[in-house]
C-alpha cells in the first residue's frame, strides 16, 4: 500500500510542475485551441500544458498515464528510468506508458500531447443552464438534487464513472440528506443518472486520499464511513431507491437501510468484497442475513455472487421489478401517489418500524468500519486496488 501511498493522482501533479497559469479569457482560449488542434509549437505545447490543469472533466487514469508519458517524451526525449520493480504499481505504470512511445520524435509528442488537451478540452461542459437546471437545487456537483410533487430526488450524477462515490459525493451526499430530512417533502428518493445506479466506493478514493500516513488514512475513511452511513440509519422520512441499473458495493448494500426498493430488470446487485480484500459495510452484516437468511446473504457478502434484480426481488431484497422500458413513468406514478399522503403518519410509521434497532444498528456500522479501517491497509486490499487502476482487473 505503500506505492499506493504515492498514488495514482501523483502522475497528475509529477508530469505538470509547470509555470504559474496564464490568463486567457474565453474567446482567446477558444482560437486558441482551434490553432492548436492543427499544430504542435512550443507555445502550443506550454498552453496546452496550463489548458490540462484548467480541466473541468476528471480525464481518468488512462487518459493521465497518455498525458504524463507524452509530456515526458516531448520533454525529455524517449524513456530513461530504470524500469520499476514489479510491486511499484504506479511508477512501472508510468513507466510502461512513457517507454511505450518508444523513439517517436519530440516534436510528434508536443503535437500529440496538444491534440490530446485539444480534444479533451472540446468534451467539456460549456456553460451552465441546461434544459431543467433551473429545478435544481444549488451546492453539488455530484449529485441533481430536486424537489417537486413532495418528493425530494438525490440523483447520483457521475455517469461517465458509473456514479462511483468520490469523496465528494461522500460530503454531499450527507448534505443532501441532511437537508431532504427537514424539508417539507414527504418522501426522498435515491437514484443514479445514466446507466448504472452506481459502481460503489470511487477506487481512486484510495490514491487520492492517500498521504504518507497511512494508518491515518484508513482512520479518516473509517470515519467517514460511519457517518455516512449513520445519516441513513437515522433518516427519519420514508426513503426509496430507485435502482435504474447495476448497483456494485456501498450503494447495494445500504439497501438495506432503505424502505422501499424499486429495481429495473436490467439492475444487478453485487458486493464482491472478498474480491476486493475488503468486508461488508453499510450495516449488511446484519441486515443482509435478516432479509435474505443467512446462506442467501453469504453468497452476496462473502463469495460475491452478483445476483439479478428478480433474484434480489425474490429473496426480498428489492421490493418490485419493472421492465426497464417503463420503469421511470410506473415508478414515478406510484411515488407521486404515496407522497400525497399524510406526511406526518408516514414519517412516525417509519420510525416505528426503524427505532427499536437504530441503536443496534450505528453499534453494527462502528464495528463494520472498525474492521474495514484495518482491511484498507491490507495487502490483498492495496492489490486489489492497483489492479483496478493499472486496468489489470475489473469486476
Ligand atoms: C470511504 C468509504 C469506503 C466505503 C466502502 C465501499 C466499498 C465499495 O463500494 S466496494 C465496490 C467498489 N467498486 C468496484 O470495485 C467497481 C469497479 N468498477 C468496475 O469494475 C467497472 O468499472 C464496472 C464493472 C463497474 C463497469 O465496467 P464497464 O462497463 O466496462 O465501464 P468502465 O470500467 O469503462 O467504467 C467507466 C469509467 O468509470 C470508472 N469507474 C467505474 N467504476 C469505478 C469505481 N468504482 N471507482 C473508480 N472509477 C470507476 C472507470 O474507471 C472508467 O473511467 P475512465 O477510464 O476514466 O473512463
Amino acid at each position: 500500500m505503500a506505492a499506493a501511498a504515492a498514488g495514482l493522482a501523483s502522475i497528475w501533479r509529477l508530469s505538470h510542475r509547470l509555470r504559474p497559469l496564464q490568463v486567457i479569457s474565453f474567446p482567446v482560449l477558444q482560437l486558441h485551441m482551434s490553432r492548436i488542434a492543427m499544430g504542435g509549437s512550443q507555445k502550443d505545447f506550454e498552453m496546452a500544458v496550463n489548458q490540462v490543469k484548467r480541466l473541468k472533466n476528471e480525464p481518468g487514469n488512462e487518459v493521465k498515464l497518455k498525458l504524463y508519458a507524452l509530456y515526458k517524451q516531448a520533454t525529455e526525449g524517449p524513456c530513461n528510468m530504470p524500469k520499476p520493480g514489479m510491486f511499484d504499481f504506479i511508477n512501472k505504470a508510468k513507466w510502461d506508458s512513457w517507454n511505450a512511445l518508444g523513439n517517436l520524435s519530440k516534436e510528434t509528442a508536443r503535437q500529440n500531447y496538444v491534440e490530446l488537451v485539444s480534444n479533451l478540452s472540446a468534451s467539456e461542459p460549456s456553460s451552465p443552464g441546461k434544459p431543467g437546471a433551473g429545478r435544481k437545487q444549488a451546492g453539488y456537483d455530484t449529485l441533481v438534487v430536486t424537489s417537486e410533487d413532495g418528493i425530494t430526488k438525490i440523483m447520483f450524477n457521475r455517469p461517465t464513472k458509473k456514479n462511483a462515490l468520490n469523496h465528494q459525493m461522500y460530503q454531499e451526499l450527507m448534505a443532501a440528506l441532511e437537508a431532504a430530512g427537514k424539508d417539507d417533502s414527504a418522501i426522498t428518493v435515491i437514484t443514479g443518472n445514466g446507466d448504472y445506479y452506481s459502481s460503489g466506493n470511487d477506487l481512486n478514493n484510495f490514491t487520492d486520499s492517500l498521504q504518507d500516513d497511512i494508518e491515518k488514512s484508513a482512520q479518516n475513511a473509517a470515519i467517514l464511513l460511519r457517518n455516512f452511513v449513520g445519516c441513513f440509519i437515522d433518516f427519519p422520512k420514508p426513503l426509496i431507491a430507485m435502482v435504474n441499473g447495476p448497483a456494485v458495493g456501498i450503494p447495494v448494500t445500504l439497501l438495506g437501510l432503505f424502505d422501499i426498493i424499486y429495481a429495473s430488470d436490467r439492475a444487478t446487485f453485487h458486493t464482491p468484497f472478498s474480491h476486493l480484500g475488503q468486508s461488508p459495510e453499510g450495516c449488511s452484516s446484519y441486515m443482509f442475513p435478516k432479509i435474505m437468511g443467512s446462506a442467501k446473504a453469504a453468497e452476496m457478502l462473502i463469495f460475491g455472487k452478483k445476483i439479478t434484480a428478480k433474484e434480489a426481488c425474490a429473496q426480498g431484497l428489492v421490493t418490485e421489478v419493472f421492465p426497464d422500458s417503463t420503469f421511470q413513468k410506473e415508478v414515478w406514478t406510484r411515488l407521486k401517489v404515496y407522497a400525497k399522503l399524510p406526511p406526518n403518519a408516514m414519517r412516525i410509521s417509519k420510525q416505528l418500524i426503524r427505532n427499536m434497532e437504530k441503536e443496534k444498528l450505528h453499534a453494527i456500522n462502528s464495528e463494520e468500519c472498525r474492521v474495514l479501517q484495518s482491511r484498507w491497509q491490507s495487502e490483498e486490499c492495496a492489490n486489489a486496488v492497483m489492479n483496478f487502476l493499472s486496468r489489470k482487473a475489473k469486476l
